[in-house]
């Protein structure tokens, strides 16, 4: 069993679980779920850096990141340093996250969020807006494209902007759908955990460009950044790099000064 097989089988009874304690019709009901959204994909196309940073306090192939920090400190620390938007993990079981992570970000900042999420129900899709987000993550190694279809279709109707992952030709062949707004390559191989910026580089190309390119994962240099973009990604998700110093903030501030 793979990784992303072992976190899908979890959160199909994580999702069902949580449906009968709080159903779709009460998430309905919460005072983000009519909220207007900030567009990630905008935020992205129209800033010089692209940076998406990231809340990780740990993850499957690093146990532990950071937990020290606080989200808000963290949300208002990112947003200060002027990075496009921020990515909240928040799945609990292999990253240490949370659903209230969202909820607290939110209340910290006014820069979109990205509910970074195995999300293989419609369910998550509700919960992400009620919570706060302005984007979600879909995974296209863990959907089929009647899932990818349904899921950003149902994301646009609720004003969410959807980011899709792949990780190679296959998953970007089944990817390319008109309710993506962005389109991610994923530099971490979920089997064996390296990261390598070459899978972003070979699908650079092959991407239309009416999708925001996103490079993730891996990312440690300015430099990097540089030479993604001269492939064409606009935006570039990083967590490791900055929630692994004491103050995140201050390291995403570093950085995109370096970058400007
Ligand atoms: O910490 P990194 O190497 O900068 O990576 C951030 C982000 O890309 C990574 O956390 C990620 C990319 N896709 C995911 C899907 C699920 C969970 C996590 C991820």
């Amino acid at each position: 069993m793979t990784i992303l097989e072992k976190i899908t089988a979890y959160k199909i009874k994580e999702v069902s679980a949580k449906q009968e304690a709080f159903p779709v019709a009460l998430l309905q009901k919460s005072n983000w779920y009519q909220r207007e959204t900030t567009s990630l994909a905008r935020a992205i196309k129209t800033s010089s850096t692209g940076i998406i940073a990231e809340h990780k306090r740990r993850s499957p192939s690093k146990q532990n990141i950071n937990n020290a920090v606080q989200v808000p400190d963290v949300a208002t620390g990112y947003e200060n340093a002027g990075v496009s938007g921020m990515s909240v993990l928040t799945d609990t079981t292999f990253f240490g996250g949370s659903i209230d992570d969202l909820a607290m970000a939110r209340t910290a900042v006014a820069m979109p969020l990205l509910r970074k999420e195995f999300i293989i129900d419609p369910y998550q899709i509700h919960e992400a807006k009620a919570y706060g987000a302005d984007a979600i993550l879909l995974i296209a190694a863990c959907l089929t494209v009647q899932q990818l279809k349904e899921f950003s279709s149902l994301a646009k109707s609720l004003q969410l902007d959807v980011l899709l992952e792949v990780h190679n030709d296959e998953e970007l062949r089944k990817s390319l759908l008109p309710t993506v707004d962005m389109l991610g390559v994923n530099n971490r191989n979920l089997k064996t955990f390296k990261t390598s910026l070459d899978a972003s580089k070979q699908l650079a190309s092959v991407i239309p460009d009416d999708f925001v390119k996103i490079s993730e994962s891996g990312i440690s240099t300015v430099s990097a950044i540089k030479e993604l973009k001269t492939v064409g990604y606009q935006g570039f998700l990083i967590g490791e790099t900055f929630m692994k110093t004491e103050n995140p903030g201050k390291s995403a501030a570093q950085f995109l000064n370096q970058l400007q």
